[in-house]
């Protein structure tokens, strides 16, 4: 029998969303197997840092149907899951600043066998409908602050 095939996402996943179900259910198509690597509270520093603990990101993210197991990232090394999970696909999200080309020669460095791939965006379905984490804490100030 063969192994079943592994795809990986990657994000915060602060205050989850309709976009993140978008990105996880399109990353869910390149493999058998969706593993997500929820990243570090001290990683995220190209945005405010998450409200929520990276333990209730990773639990929350863990329990939905499209994900099959989700892992809390590495503190300093980021390539650590990536070959402990050996996927034959990272798919980026839409709008991560990540270099596919700068990854690809990392994971050849490191004997990693895989692809990259890149998610598409979901736009909004109707006129209140929030697709970004800082969105909904936007709104919450706005509305209970
Ligand atoms: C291939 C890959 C592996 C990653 N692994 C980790 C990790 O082990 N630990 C971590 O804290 N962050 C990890 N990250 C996440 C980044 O550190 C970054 O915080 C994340 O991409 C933020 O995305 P967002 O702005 O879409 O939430 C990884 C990112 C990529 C592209
Ligand atoms: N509207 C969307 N369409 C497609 N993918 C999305 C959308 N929103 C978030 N994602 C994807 O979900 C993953 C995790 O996103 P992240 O945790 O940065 O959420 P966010 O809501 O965009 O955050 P913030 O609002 O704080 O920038 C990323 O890969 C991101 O590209």
């Amino acid at each position: 029998m063969t192994e079943p095939t592994r795809a990986v996402a990657q994000g915060t996943f602060d205050l989850l969303h309709p976009g993140h179900i978008h990105y996880l259910e399109a990353a869910a198509t390149y493999a058998d197997e969706l593993h997500v690597i929820v990243a570090r509270r001290a990683n995220v520093t190209h945005k405010q840092p998450p409200i929520l603990s990276d333990r209730q990101r990773r639990e929350t993210v863990g329990a939905l149907d499209v994900v099959d197991e989700a892992h809390r990232g590495h503190p300093e090394d980021i390539f650590v899951p990536i070959e402990q999970i050996d996927p034959d696909v990272i798919v980026l999200g839409h709008d991560q600043h990540h270099d596919a080309t700068a990854i690809n020669e990392t994971l050849a460095d490191r004997g990693v066998d895989c692809e990259i791939e890149r998610a598409g965006t979901r736009e909004p379905s109707h006129d209140a409908e929030l697709l970004s984490s800082r969105a909904i804490i936007d709104r919450i100030i706005e509305q209970r602050g």
